[in-house]
């Protein structure tokens, strides 16, 4: 079945900014923010919680068949630090956002992230792991990375991605029109 609005994941290292984008995408739009780790824990889709890491380990394909129904008609938002298990079928938009290192480092802290879960974050952003992994996983021009360093950049992504909703469903209702 065609999708009458898309589907769009927001990922990033953790920190970034994805539940502040999310949240306020689905303020704006209507679309639904579907935060990966509440569905982790309210449908058990893990074996356990890691101490050291102080997070769930996710059973991921437990997690895929929980989020099918969700995802089928369209409109949700996925926020979650990772992005390759999701089939290429659900999605149409994956959005990296980026930040720099000392921004990163400084919003971990003040978590107070243990030290091994910080380092290996902060490693990962700089090593961009979420955007090669997006890239690895999905069409290029499906992909955009987006900077998440102040509210000024969120306001500016936020603007982006509601055009590029905008877009899709003029070109969107455009198809339907020619198929029927
Ligand atoms: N663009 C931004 N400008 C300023 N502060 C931001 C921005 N994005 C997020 N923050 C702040 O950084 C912190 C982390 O944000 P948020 O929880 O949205 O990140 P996240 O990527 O969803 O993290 P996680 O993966 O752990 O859920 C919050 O305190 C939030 O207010």
């Amino acid at each position: 079945m065609a999708r009458t609005s898309p589907n769009i994941i927001i990922t990033g290292t953790p920190g970034v900014g994805k539940t502040s984008h999310c949240e306020l995408l689905a303020e704006r739009t209507g679309l639904k923010h579907l935060s990966v780790n509440d569905i982790v824990k309210t449908s058990e889709c893990h074996e356990g919680w890691d101490e050291e890491y102080q997070s769930w380990i996710v059973d991921e394909d437990k997690l895929l068949d929980a989020m099918e129904p969700m995802v089928q008609e369209g409109g949700c938002i996925i926020d979650w630090h990772a992005c390759d298990l999701f089939p290429k079928s659900w999605i149409d938009l994956v959005v990296v956002l980026r930040v720099d290192s000392t921004t990163l480092y400084d919003r971990l802290s003040a978590r107070k992230y243990p030290e091994i879960k910080l380092q290996e974050n902060l490693d990962s952003e700089i090593m961009e792991v979420l955007l090669q992994e997006a890239r690895d996983s999905y069409e290029p021009e499906i992909v955009v990375e987006l900077q998440s360093n102040s509210a000024e950049e969120m306001d500016t992504n936020i603007d982006r991605i509601e055009s590029w909703l905008k877009q899709w469903k003029e070109n969107n209702a455009e198809e339907g029109e020619e198929e029927s």
